[in-house]
């Protein structure tokens, strides 16, 4: 048995992690993986390149090949009703439509779909003499009917012959005649239902208040058994069939339905699962998990990464799709209808196949959230809430949503925020109780001060910068912080190449704070020897073909630098990346964290170099209020005057992050040399270092001395204790 079967996970996943040779878990997946197994909510915050990814794809995939399976097979779930027995006066979780859920308990039914009606008829009906009454009290906005119906009738209650409802808006209904009755009613009304088959009438009553006769039955049906019965949309009722006290009690010779005894009560013969298992089968484009990420790129790394642990996993099939801007629509159609299981999209293509209805909602059971703090930094809380709000909380075989959300900084408050309004009692994976940066990514900084360094007035070749100078009158002798701003700016061209030959870099990550700052450094880099510095751009200008194959050709190692924005900050998984510079530091402090994080992943040591400003620079900054949004763009007045530029404040924003992370990173001098005994002696940056890690096993050894130490204290303090008690 591998290490990861020992927390549950399938034999047949275990197999394709042993191809792709993890051997164990690491901690984060050591904690997520039984979690959410066992169908909780998680909020997963972990450092960098720990293993997240696996953690909740793992055990999705898993549970999403349960539920195909067990589906092909014709069984219920085991919340769906105690290994398949129905029980007696409950919603039924099979006369029902695909898009309305049913708690285990049988009482509480919901529908999400806002666009059409989905309803459900109890487990058991009455019929012969006698008058009879159940309540149903609505518990959420939304619109639902409800009231009785028989077996023939259709589930759209109110909409055949034999189906009699009263809906939400104060209208009764039958075979599609809506008539004024009674009064509306909303959320936390309770509506009691009557059935009398000695006078042959249908009634009803709100919250105590009898609304009088509602129908009269006709003569064919009068020996019918009546079922209760409920259509929703977009809404939630819990029933109360008379196994607890009704909250009002009926009078004049009602009884409650579950104490209408055999004679009088029969069981829906459409309510077993031999008879209607196709309710509960989901359309082929309604897959059961969706899982948002940030960028295409980190879209299309766990879309693979699901591929992989999927590999030896068949009957079923689990099918997965990716849904990101720049492949065709037509394209991913067809794949929905010929059936998907798991979706991994950017938020915008997902909404619009969403709400176009190419994907359907109605039987999600996972709602996951990659790097869920720039998911709500990049302004998507609002496209968040919506979905949520459509996927139904219940799934249509009784489990409950499960919530994932994740990121290396997740101690945001935004984040709290929306854990607290979407998720359900979530248990937080927190592995360092802060943002933190892992023990393999050594990371430093290096004073770019164009005061103290005066080189940059007399170079003879140096990068092309942003131009936001280029009016102003930039000399060695005018002491202006224009001259400065721009001095920096050529000095962190020469700093960039001085930290490659410094380290002999010949595998790097580079971050930039602009597109055309990207640009610049890649034409730098050209003119300064093709391929000592061979290198491809990846930024939001880029077309993603372009984007893909460049990231593609850094990955296989064929040029030897990523210039980047923070498009590539998060998640981006390149194996063995040995280091990583920052030109310029990200505005975002949480972005600290994970552009180092590119490197140091997977236990494997990385060194990341911030380049630092000592002076402000006047850098680009152009808002909505710019009309070309930054293609030649000429206005450098400061945005206060709605122009494009700003100030941009390193030293600031180090003590930011400095402060964020509580610690004070290390300054290292022009020459950028890094004192190897600051860290741990004989590192090679890329590589595994023997001596650190945070994999499961080292942590057992090294907790293992820790526990005897405390096993030797008790037994001491027990043996005290115990000679106290003899004297
Ligand atoms: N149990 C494991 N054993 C060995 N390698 C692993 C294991 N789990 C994950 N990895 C590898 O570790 C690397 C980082 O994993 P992953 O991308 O999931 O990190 P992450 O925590 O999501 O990081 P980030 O916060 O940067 O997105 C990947 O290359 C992955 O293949």
């Amino acid at each position: 048995m591998t290490a990861f079967e020992e927390f549950g996970v399938l034999p047949e996943i275990a197999k394709a992690i042993d191809d792709m040779e993890w051997t164990l878990p690491t901690d984060v997946q050591a904690e997520a993986i039984p979690l959410i197994l066992g169908g909780g909510d998680v909020l997963m915050a972990a450092e960098t390149g720990s293993g997240k990814t696996g953690a909740f794809c793992l055990p999705i995939l898993q549970i999403v090949w349960e539920t195909l399976r067990d589906l092909e097979e014709g069984k219920v779930s085991k919340s769906a009703g105690a290994g398949g027995s129905i029980a007696p006066w409950t919603m039924s979780f099979f006369d029902r439509g695909s898009a309305l859920a049913v708690t285990p308990d049988g009482l509480r039914c919901q529908s999400r779909e806002f666009k059409e009606w989905h309803g459900c008829r109890a487990t058991t009906g009455v019929h012969g003499k006698g008058q009879f009454y159940f309540e149903a009290t609505v518990t959420d906005e939304g619109l639902c009917r409800v009231g009785w119906s028989t077996q023939q009738a259709n589930l759209d209650l109110g909409t055949c012959r034999n189906g009699y409802g009263f809906g939400g808006t104060g209208k009764k209904s039958n075979n599609r005649q809506f008539d004024d009755y009674g009064e509306a009613f909303g959320k936390n009304d309770v509506i009691g239902c009557f059935l009398d088959l000695q006078r042959f009438e249908i009634s009803f009553a709100k919250n105590g208040k009898n609304l009088g006769i509602a129908f009269r039955i006709p003569e064919n049906q009068r020996k019918e058994t009546f079922y209760p019965s409920v259509v929703l949309k977009n809404a939630e009722m819990l029933f109360n069939f008379g196994k607890t006290e009704f909250k009002n009690p009926p009078k004049d010779g009602f009884i409650a339905v579950a104490l209408a005894g055999p004679e009088r009560s029969k069981s829906n013969p459409l309510a077993s699962p031999a008879t209607n298992a196709a309710a509960s089968k989901p359309a082929p484009n309604a897959p059961q998990a969706i899982i948002i990420e940030p960028s295409r790129e980190l879209a299309e790394q766990t879309y693979n990464q699901i591929e992989k642990f999927r590999v030896h996993l068949s009957n079923p099939d689990v099918r997965s799709l990716l849904l990101i801007g720049g492949v065709k629509l037509e394209q991913q159609k067809s794949a929905l209808q010929q059936g998907v299981h798991i979706v991994v999209g950017t938020p915008g293509r997902l909404e619009e196949m969403i709400s176009s209805g190419f994907v359907q909602l109605t039987h999600c059971r996972f709602f996951v959230l990659d790097e869920a703090d720039a998911l709500l930094k990049q302004g998507y809380t609002d496209l968040i809430d919506r979905l949520h709000k459509q996927i139904p909380k219940m799934t249509s075989d009784g489990r409950r949503l499960q919530m994932v959300v994740c990121s290396a900084t997740l101690h945001a408050f935004e984040v709290k925020k929306m854990a607290d309004r979407l998720m359900h009692f979530p248990t937080w994976v927190d592995l360092k109780g802060e943002d933190a940066v892992p023990e393999t990514v050594h990371h430093v900084v290096c004073m770019v001060d164009p005061q103290k360094d005066t080189s940059w007035s007399n170079l003879r070749q140096h990068i092309r910068t942003d131009g936001v100078h280029s009016r102003d009158n930039i000399s060695p002798q005018n002491h202006t912080p224009e001259t400065f701003s721009e001095a920096v700016k050529r000095l962190k061209g020469e700093y960039c190449i001085a930290a490659i030959e410094q380290h002999k870099m010949d595998r790097a990550i580079i971050f930039c704070r602009t597109k055309l700052d990207c640009d610049n450094l890649e034409n730098y880099f050209k003119s300064r020897g093709g391929q000592r510095y061979s290198c491809v751009c990846l930024h939001g200008d880029r077309r993603p073909q372009e984007r893909k194959q460049n990231l593609e050709t850094f990955k296989r190692e064929q040029v030897k630098f990523l210039i980047c924005t923070d498009v590539a900050a998060r998640g981006l998984d390149i194996t063995g990346l040995p280091f990583m510079i920052n030109v310029t530091l990200p505005d975002e402090k949480s972005n600290y964290v994970h552009r180092i994080g590119r490197v140091g992943r997977a236990e494997r040591m990385g060194l990341a170099i911030s380049l630092v400003a000592t002076v402000p620079e006047k850098v680009w900054y152009h808002g909505e209020w710019c009309a070309t949004r930054g293609r030649n763009c000429q206005n450098t007045n400061l945005t206060d005057v709605r122009g494009c530029c700003i100030w941009y404040n390193e030293m600031n924003l180090l003590a930011d992050i400095e402060d964020h992370l509580n610690i004070t990173i290390q300054q290292v001098d022009k020459s950028l040399d890094v004192p190897i005994n600051d860290f741990d002696g004989k590192v090679v940056y890329g590589q595994k270092n023997i001596n650190t890690g945070t994999g499961y096993k080292d942590h057992v050894q090294q907790l293992g001395p820790v526990v005897q130490k405390l096993t030797d204290l008790e037994l001491k303090a027990q043996s005290l204790f115990l000679k106290r008690l003899k004297f």
